[in-house]
């Protein structure tokens, strides 16, 4: 187990072959990428439990949970308490105040990574690089158009290794779904804010009352989402709004 802290050498040049066990093994810039509904707070949760039961210090960062509150939650049922971040935080600095605060910090888990300026990406391949800090990063591959998110976009380029997760998402149609649909009273649309907090709950059933989110998201199989085509169980008619 190699810890990592503020007081470690960072080697400045490669070391020769016979010196290498002198110097800590190189941390990693990991992305966990995929849609909705496929498992990634589940598996930033399972890689935090593994990490820390090496005796490893974590620190969980998060940004618009779904739940509303600073915290990793999977739909599995597990959530932990994280550090909520914005586009204006320098992950750097967060990571060096804990250090000066004397607490340990050894790997990151950065959930709702697509939401990550490509900025912080880079700063996080700094930490990566210059400060020996492992960092695991999960998020969505695209945004509601089928179009990268710039965090995303950047930490493709950029991470040591990229993971698509592998738990199958289904389209209602029983293909695998890979497309996140955004309905807006029971109607896809593809125009609008970027970001927009909701989660993939299925509409009630009729008569339910107004409880209904006004926003959620579906995950579609590509011919379907392309159709705007949600299915049977969708609300209203499932037409494509058409910009
Ligand atoms: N009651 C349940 N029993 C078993 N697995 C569940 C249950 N509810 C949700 N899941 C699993 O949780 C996954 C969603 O996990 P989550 O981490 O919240 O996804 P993401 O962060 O990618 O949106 C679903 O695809 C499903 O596999
Ligand atoms: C497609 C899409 C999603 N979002 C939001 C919706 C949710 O709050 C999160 C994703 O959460 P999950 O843990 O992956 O289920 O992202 C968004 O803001 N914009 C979009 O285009």
């Amino acid at each position: 187990m190699t810890e990592r802290g503020p007081e470690d050498d960072v080697p400045t040049s490669v070391p020769a072959a016979g010196d290498r066990r002198r110097f800590p093994a190189p941390a990693h810039l990991v992305f966990f990428h995929g849609p909705m509904d496929c498992g990634k707070s589940t598996l930033a949760l399972q890689v935090d439990h593994n990490q820390s039961r090496q005796g490893r210090h974590g620190l969980l960062l998060t940004q618009g949970d779904r739940s509303g509150a600073p915290r990793i939650s999977s739909r599995v049922g597990l959530s932990q308490d994280a550090l909520e971040v914005d586009a204006g935080t320098d992950l750097r600095l967060l990571v060096r105040e804990r250090w000066a605060g004397g607490h340990r910090v050894d790997y990151l888990i950065v959930d709702e990574a697509q939401f990550l300026e490509p900025g912080q990406v880079d700063q996080l391949a700094e930490l990566v690089d210059e400060s020996h800090v492992d960092v695991y990063a999960f998020g969505l591959t695209t945004d509601f158009r089928a179009r990268l998110f710039p965090g995303t976009q950047r930490l493709l380029e950029v991470a040591d290794t990229v993971e698509r997760v592998q738990v199958q998402v289904l389209c209602w149609c029983g293909l695998p779904a890979r497309l996140n649909a955004r309905v807006v009273g029971g109607v896809m649309v593809r125009e609008g804010a970027t970001v927009v907090v909701a989660d993939t709950a299925p509409p009630p059933p009729p008569g339910a009352g107004s409880a209904a989110p006004e926003v959620r998201y579906q995950v579609l199989c590509r011919r379907h989402y392309v159709r705007g085509e949600l299915g049977p169980t969708a609300a209203g008619p499932g037409q494509l709004a058409l910009p």
